[in-house]
């Protein structure tokens, strides 16, 4: 559905922007070199990898906010140069991290850009708002409020509601739950998984956590410098079989961070460990008990 075709990006490298300033490759190394990669349909993709790699580039180029120096990027057997960047944006849903909400307009009104560029009737908009808080398990009550009167996950969890509400069937998401606490984030990452398995979209997912990757995608592409692709696969092929030193560095399988072992507690239940004794949970079922 999606497919990179040898794409790169080399921005301008005149000084000037903070981005450009603190992380920029080299002048001679670009942000992303000759990347092919295709993505699965109705599947969550993880794009993970450290700051700099050009993640955001690649998750960019998927809408046209980032145009490809070369290369170029397919999505349902068309080339995304030949189509107008607003229509597509508006078939393509996009979750920044800080939600990026309308600070000026209500949860309901932010929920509602979409469709209403897509000229649906007030009533259909209204019926969306409610349908999609309800989607994102967001309390009614909240439809009246500003950004600012909300939580850090309401905002995210709005956020998603916006990008689901012209229901497209992409999804591109820049690590959205990036600023939230880790008890609030994984609750989202449990209601994307559920949200994706019920609408049945294909999700792009940018995250530098490993973790999140681990648990979120059904396909994980880990990328070193310049989107270069160190590995892609599931969860299960990452932990099982790395392909490489890079990648087991970025899985913490090195100096045994992510090992685990078996202990048994003091009242005889079978306590996980990690390679440091830091209890990491308990077996719901062990020999002894089954
Ligand atoms: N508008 C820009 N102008 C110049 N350089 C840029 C611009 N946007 C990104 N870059 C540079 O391109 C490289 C890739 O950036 P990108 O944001 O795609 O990486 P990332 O993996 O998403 O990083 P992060 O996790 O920090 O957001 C970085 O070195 C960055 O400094």
């Amino acid at each position: 559905m999606i497919s990179f075709d040898a794409v790169s990006k080399r921005y301008p490298t005149r000084g000037g922007s903070r981005k450009a300033a603190q992380n920029s490759p080299p002048a001679d190394r670009p942000a992303v070199d000759d990347v092919s990669l295709d993505i699965p349909r109705g599947a969550i993709t993880v794009l993970a990898g450290s700051s700099g790699s050009g993640k955001t580039t690649l998750l960019r180029m998927v809408n046209r906010m980032v145009e490809p120096t070369s290369g170029r990027v397919v999505v349902d057997g068309d080339d995304v140069a030949g189509v107008d960047p607003v229509r597509l944006r508006r078939r393509i849903g996009y979750v920044m991290q800080n939600s990026g909400l309308l600070p000026h307009r209500t949860v309901a009104q932010n929920i509602s850009v979409v469709p209403q560029l897509n000229g649906v009737s007030r009533a259909e908009q209204r019926e969306t708002v409610t349908e999609m808080m309800e989607l994102v398990e967001l309390d009614p009550v909240l439809a009246s409020r500003y950004p600012s009167e909300l939580s850090g996950g309401q905002a995210q969890r709005v956020g998603v509601a916006r990008g689901l509400a012209g229901r497209p069937e992409i999804l591109l998401m820049d690590e959205p739950f990036g600023a939230v606490d880790p008890l609030v984030r994984s609750g989202l990452q449990t209601q994307l998984r559920s949200l994706q398995s019920r609408l049945g979209t294909t999700v792009v997912f940018v995250t530098h956590d490993m973790d999140e990757a681990l648990r979120l995608g059904d396909h994980i592409v880990l990328l070193g410098a310049s989107a270069q692709i160190e590995q892609q696969g599931t969860a299960e092929e990452f932990v099982t079989a790395p392909a490489n030193d890079f990648v087991r560095g970025f899985l913490g399988l090195q100096g045994g961070g992510r090992e685990l072992f078996t202990r048994t507690g003091a009242d005889g239940s079978v306590v996980v460990v990690d390679a440091h004794g830091r209890p990491a949970g308990v077996l719901a079922e062990h020999p002894e008990t089954s």
